[in-house]
């Protein structure tokens, strides 16, 4: 290697370094805690009100821990001056008996107050993830349009999954631990008052020590699990968009994108371990410290006879109790924490409505015959862009309606707001003389068929995902429906014919065996009004004749919208709706308007004669 050469490759390793070294900036817009807020609170615990019966028997079974808690530190004194002081051993047997007695039944109550906790818990989180998913379903586009999916799984997933420690630990915990607290003072102070001051003195440098510790260790875990995370988006949308990443030959880029994310999760890793160490040593310390004073005060107050060994050892006892319950409120203060942000996110998506939601009066449109009528309609999607203006046409029961125009021109959003996806900003939509936004929306939904460009496949097998159009067909039916637009062939040559499975999205099958099936899947659903987006992909000659000779079994008999893409499908049509910047601006037949020689010819011209 030349000396240049070598001075290059090592100019690029020590950029390579430099690059990796800088600072990492993501965009994350999600706040990971907030600060306590009552109403949210509040809103919160309503969660827990259908449970009466279980937080009573987890409180009761916490009582339980609390009596052994506060009874036994005591009991062990008694036995020490009473029993072993005196050798009684009558005594000593009796005291250890009901110490064990005490023991085992902590030992029950603690498994049952676990039990219950966490039946609890899990049913307030299953609750509540029900409550999301179905609110979230049942909103509209706009909802969808406005954010990622990726945001919306988080919220239903782990935003849901941080509440889970409150609710199963945290709320019946703190009140057992406020309880033992105030136990364990009440008891020390009514058994000696000047050695429960000395041996109190550590406790509010306990608890501010276990406090501002636990939150530094929490934030440091939250900043691992968030760098956790975004490797796993990362890597989910590397897998996926792998072929482009491949053609691109973007592998360097990545690696060395990845790496940043593998040496930052390192790092923050590392330094959550820091926070971590010192906690356990640092508890211990605080806590021999107390016992240090407590005897050093307690054998002063022993030599003056002012107490005895038994109470020493249960004032060191009780001592020792209060490292649970201090270190637990601590947590329960982080968890609350976490709850609110997490539970601020839940509820803004629960308190988001619906746009287009049924009135009040809503009647359920009867069968329909196909009819559809656009009135001066408008609408836009954001203030001030319109993306439809003026649109009026009628369509008779029957007829095929081909939407053309350039990209960007309205056709979408004309089958979005037949299918009310959204309700038009002005003018109405009817179909059979019915105005769409006076009936149920699942009266005129479930007459609609829709087969979209990127038709969805779902993971099962061929006859589940054509059945998806009528839950009811039988298997002869799936199977005639698959013939008459021409999908048998093809299925019957895959390895388990209509029982094939196919993977997520549909990847074993290609573009064209993908749009066949949602032909079967529309005809077996038999709508009256279809509404067709028209797949611009290329496929090849036969399959093409396929889906021509399947689509218009499809189109037989219905209203039927398409989004055109293909000329052949356009010659056919009753009419053609020529669309630009939102509005109609021509319409007619094919020979009407390639008569004409206006914005159809040209387009026609421009885009579709490759595709005749
Ligand atoms: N969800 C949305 N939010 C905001 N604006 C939108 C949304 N969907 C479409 N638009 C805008 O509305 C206008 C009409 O879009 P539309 O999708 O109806 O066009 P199109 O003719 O179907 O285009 P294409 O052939 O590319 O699908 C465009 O200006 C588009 O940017």
């Amino acid at each position: 290697m030349s000396v240049n050469a070598k001075e290059q490759v090592r100019s690029e390793a020590s950029n390579r370094e430099e690059l990796l070294r800088a600072p990492f900036i993501y965009r994350d817009d999600e706040a990971l805690e907030k600060s306590f807020q009552f109403t949210l609170m509040k809103r919160l615990a309503s969660y827990m009100r259908p449970y009466p019966g279980l937080m009573a028997a987890a409180f009761c079974a916490t009582l339980g821990n609390l009596a052994v808690t506060l009874i036994a530190p005591y009991l062990v004194g008694r036995t020490i001056d009473t029993a072993i002081a005196h050798h009684r051993v009558h005594a000593l047997l009796a005291y250890g008996a009901i110490l064990i007695g005490l023991y085992l039944l902590n030992f029950a109550a603690s498994s049952f107050r676990i039990y219950l906790t966490n039946q609890l818990g899990q049913r307030v989180i299953q609750g509540l993830r029900r409550e999301l998913f179905v609110h979230v379903q049942g909103l509209s586009s706009d909802f969808f349009d406005a954010r990622p999916a990726g945001s919306i799984l988080v919220r239903i997933l782990n935003d849901v999954n941080s509440l889970q420690d409150l609710f199963t630990n945290g709320v019946i915990n703190s009140i057992t631990n406020l309880f033992t607290l105030i136990g364990i003072i009440a008891i020390m102070f009514s058994l000696n008052w000047q050695l429960s001051i000395v041996t109190l003195v550590v406790v509010p440098f306990m608890f501010m020590l276990s406090l501002r510790l636990t939150i530094q260790i929490r934030r440091a875990w939250q900043q691992v699990r968030l760098r956790l995370s975004r490797i796993n988006a990362h890597l989910a949308e590397g897998i996926q968009g792998m072929r482009v990443t491949e053609s691109y030959v973007r592998q360097d880029e990545n690696q060395m994108f990845f790496e940043k994310m593998n040496r930052d999760y390192m790092a923050t890793f590392l330094r959550a371990q820091r926070w971590s160490i010192p906690f356990g040593p640092l508890v211990d310390l605080t806590g021999a410290l107390g016992s240090a004073l407590l005897f050093w005060y307690g054998v002063h107050l022993l030599h003056n006879g002012v107490v005895t060994v038994g109470l020493l050892v249960a004032f060191a006892n009780y001592l020792g109790n209060f490292w649970t319950p201090i270190g637990q409120l601590g947590q329960v203060y982080n968890q609350i924490l976490v709850a609110m942000a997490s539970s601020e996110r839940i509820f803004q998506y629960l308190d988001t409505q619906a746009n287009v939601v049924d009135r009040d009066d809503a009647i359920a449109l009867p069968p329909i015959k196909g009819k559809v009528e656009f009135r001066s309609v408008g609408f836009s999607y954001e203030e001030g862009r319109r993306a439809l203006s003026d649109v009026s046409f009628e369509a008779l029961p029957g007829q095929t309606v081909a939407l053309v125009g350039h990209t960007g021109a309205g056709k979408s959003t004309v089958i979005n707001l037949l299918a009310r996806f959204y309700d038009p900003t002005e003018g109405s939509i009817l179909v059979d003389g019915k105005d769409i936004a006076k009936v149920s929306l699942d009266s005129l939904r479930s007459q609609i068929g829709i087969v979209l460009q990127d038709t969805f496949i779902f993971s099962g097998t061929i006859m589940d995902n054509i059945r998806y159009g009528n839950p009811a067909a039988s298997d002869e039916e799936v199977k005639a429906a698959a013939r008459a637009v021409y999908a048998h062939e093809f299925i019957e040559n895959l390895p388990e014919g209509y029982h094939t499975e196919v993977r997520e999205r549909g990847s074993r099958l290609s573009q064209g065996q993908r749009q066949l099936i949602s032909f079967a899947r529309a005809i077996l659903a038999d709508p009256r009004i279809l509404i067709l987006d028209e797949a611009t992909a290329s496929i090849d000659t036969y399959t093409e004749h396929l889906i021509q000779k399947g689509l218009n079994v499809l189109l037989e008999g219905r209203t039927a919208f398409v989004v055109a893409h293909r000329l052949s499908t356009i010659r056919d049509a009753h009419q053609i709706l020529v669309f630009d910047g939102g509005r109609i601006v021509e319409r007619g037949t094919h020979a009407q308007l390639m008569a004409h020689g206006g914005y159809y010819y040209d387009l026609v011209a421009a885009q579709y004669k490759f595709l005749a």
